[in-house]
């Protein structure tokens, strides 16, 4: 068969021990062996079949979606899955819903803004889903403004009690994922007011629907937002509307680890920074670049697979056409995207390593790497979502017409991927904040504080920034040169992990070698798309920009044998991939015209409509043309 035989003719290619790549990729054998049994089980249990989200209904979608948690949590309880094991089967699951801002969001706050007493209460009825979270702070009026939050939480020293209120229509809670037909509780981010005066947001756990009948609370508007883009896609999601009048919950329901609230009615500020209550924000952005890593690896399979199928122009010697990856050009657009996904794939460690450094930290009352930790996580956060988005459509080009079918796994990869370029976080706004903490620390490098970085890159960062803060304009003057001067810092950030990974102990035939060709790789493409920030800093030469230019493509061609055996060490099984092109067999013509006829619209071969409108036209001009 063509296709298969193509593919294991690419394999046979490798000069690295796929099986060693597969570890470096998963992070240890112990996380390669779960992630590994969880994508089989997955895999192999016909409730999370994907193959029909496209041609159902909001409501069937919804409903089935609804199914696959309730059989995902059962097997976890079957099988007495641990944490780990439980996350990676939500993922492998693969379809955005309610569990994931239960356990990625609600969970996680109430740990990281929770009072001792606070996370003793109501973690267990979480973790044990007695109770299902979300975690509501996007009004309709301000998302990105969170100090611009309407919802009020008044305090009643009367009764001791907060009331939470809509008070405008641009008020109404509006977003939060689970919250339009699942959540019964909510951490619910509000004004703080007492006594008249308003002490900033600050979150609060309010119930929201009976646990008995499911009903709204008395005071509660609820419902979904409607349908987003695509039509399988984050449409799994009931991302809600919500709206309060005057709600009462008890004091004890505001989340008091960074500011508690006296039974008299006073605020004492604790000993941490207020800045913990955006907390979960820098948790959830980590997170993201280590998911960005996952749908660039996933695009990029499918793409490198059915570039090695295709076959195209350039008829050979031996009588078959040329494969698509054999095109320069095709090289030029995809081994940029390999690298990519590797390279996000370290920074994502390295930034999980960070945000877990910054809370043991925090425990002992060390806030010294907070501001970098927001920085860093709002910067990559950005970076690797604008780029992973891209490069899934860059992806979808790389397939040509095929890759527009929902069968390609494409389509539905971007539509459920894109919003991460705004949610937690508009990546503008984010770099925004990079760029306020760049032109912090360029103040402070006559303090002796030496940044540290590659040459190059370093230089670059730096050179943006002297030349912005030179001019001295405003900040919002100057808001849209700073933000490239955020993403060279971020950049920066990504190529030094990578040269960091490969100082680590590589084993394995060859491994070390492909990793710092993608290293390279990346470090070049980046160069070569910023050339004019390298040239006008006057960090590089012409010569030295076209030697760079040169070694890229000599790399590509280092690659070029490998990338079959580099995707295959991402280890994603066909269910998760949900792809005719990137199927490990490379079968992929006689299952492009297999799924055709899956499709509801061949169930007949005269379709619905055509008795109706079509042959009253047909019937009609045949008349005229007798006449
Ligand atoms: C397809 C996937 C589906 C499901 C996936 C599965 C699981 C999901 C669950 C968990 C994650 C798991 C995986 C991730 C994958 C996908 C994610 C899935 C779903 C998405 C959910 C999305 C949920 C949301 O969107 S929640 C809402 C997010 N909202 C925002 O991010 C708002 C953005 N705005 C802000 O952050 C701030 O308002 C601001 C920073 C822009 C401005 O702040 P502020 O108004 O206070 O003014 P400033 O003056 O700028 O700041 C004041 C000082 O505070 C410092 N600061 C600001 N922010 C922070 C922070 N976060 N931490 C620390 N410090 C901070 C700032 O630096 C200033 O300090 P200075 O010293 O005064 O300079
Ligand atoms: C799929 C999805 C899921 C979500 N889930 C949740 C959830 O579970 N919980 C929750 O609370 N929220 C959720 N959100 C909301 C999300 O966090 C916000 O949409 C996001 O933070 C962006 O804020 P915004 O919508 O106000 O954008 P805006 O800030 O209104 O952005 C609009 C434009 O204004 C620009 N802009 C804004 N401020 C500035 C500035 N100061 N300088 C320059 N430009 C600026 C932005 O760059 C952008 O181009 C979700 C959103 C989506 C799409």
């Amino acid at each position: 068969m063509a296709g298969f035989d193509d593919l294991a003719s690419e394999r046979s290619k490798a000069q690295f021990d796929v099986e060693e790549m597969k570890v470096i990729w998963a992070g240890s054998r112990h996380t390669l062996e779960v992630s590994d049994r969880i994508s089989r089980l997955v895999a192999n249990d016909p409730v999370f079949r994907k193959d029909t989200r496209t041609m159902l209904s909001r409501k069937d979608l919804f409903k089935n979606t609804l199914r696959k948690a309730a059989h995902a949590w059962k097997r976890i309880i079957e099988l007495r899955l641990s944490e780990e094991e439980a996350a990676e089967l939500r993922f492998y699951v693969d379809e955005p819903a309610f569990m994931d801002l239960h356990w990625g969001m609600f969970i996680p706050t109430i740990k990281g803004q929770g009072t001792e007493e606070q996370q003793q209460k109501w973690l267990p009825l979480a973790y044990k889903m007695k109770i299902i979270g979300c975690y509501a702070q996007t009004e309709l009026g301000h998302g990105s403004n969170v100090q611009g939050l309407e919802t009020t939480a008044t305090f009643d020293p009367q009764t001791d009690e907060f009331i939470i209120h809509s008070p405008t229509l641009t008020s109404s809670k509006w977003w939060p994922g689970g919250l339009g037909k699942v959540s019964t509780h909510a951490v619910v981010y509000g004004r703080l007011i007492i006594d008249s005066k308003d002490y900033g947001v600050n979150g609060f756990i309010v119930q929201l629907r009976s646990l008995d009948d499911h009903l709204p609370l008395p005071g509660i508007t609820i419902g979904d937002i409607g349908m987003k883009f695509g039509s399988g896609a984050y449409n799994t999601m009931d991302n809600g509307v919500l709206r309060f009048d005057h709600v009462r919950i008890p004091r004890d329901q505001m989340l008091m680890r960074v500011s508690q609230v006296t039974r008299e009615g006073k605020l004492v500020q604790s000993n941490v920074p207020w800045q913990l209550v955006y907390g979960t924000m820098v948790y959830v952005r980590q997170k993201i670049v280590s998911d960005a890593s996952c749908a660039l690896s996933r695009a990029v399979c499918i793409a490198t697979r059915y570039s090695a199928v295709r076959r195209q122009f350039g008829l050979q010697s031996n009588g078959i056409e040329t494969q698509v990856i054999d095109y320069k050009t095709q090289q030029s657009r995809l081994f940029p995207l390999l690298a990519s996904a590797y390279a996000f794939r370290f920074v994502g460690e390295w930034l999980k390593w960070l945000y877990m450094d910054v809370n043991q930290r925090l425990q002992a009352s060390d806030f010294s790497t907070l501001p970098e930790a927001h920085a860093c996580t709002a910067g990559l956060k950005s970076l690797t979502t604008s780029a992973t988005a891209d490069g899934i459509e860059e992806c979808r080009k790389l397939c040509g017409g095929h890759g527009y079918l929902c069968s390609s796994g494409l389509p539905e990869l971007f539509a459920v991927y894109i919003p991460a370029c705004t949610y937690e976080g508009d990546n503008i706004v984010l770099l925004l904040q990079v760029a306020r903490f760049l032109i912090k620390t360029v103040s402070q490098l006559g303090s002796g504080k030496e940044p540290v970085g590659t040459t190059v890159y370093m230089g670059r960062v730096e050179q943006l920034m002297q030349c912005h803060c030179a001019v001295q304009k405003g900040f919002l003057e100057l808001s849209a040169d700073l933000v490239q001067a955020a993403v060279a810092h971020c950049q920066l950030i990504v190529v030094s992990k990578f040269i960091e990974k490969l100082q680590q102990d590589i084993p394995g035939k060859g491994v070390k070698g492909q990793l710092e060709a993608l290293c390279n790789i990346y470090a070049l493409f980046i160069l070569h798309k910023h050339l004019g920030d390298f040239l006008s800093t006057g960090c590089i030469t012409p010569k030295q920009a076209s030697l760079a230019n040169a070694q890229l493509r000599s790399l590509y061609s280092q690659v070029r044998p490998n990338a079959i055996a580099l995707v295959d060490a991402f280890n994603y099984t066909d269910h998760y991939l949900s792809s005719v092109l990137g199927r490990y067999d490379g079968n992929v013509y006689p299952k492009l015209y297999e799924e055709a006829w899956k499709d509801p619209l061949n169930d007949s071969v005269v379709p619905d409509g055509y008795q109706e409108y079509i042959q009253p036209i047909l019937k009609q001009q045949l008349r005229n043309a007798r006449l």
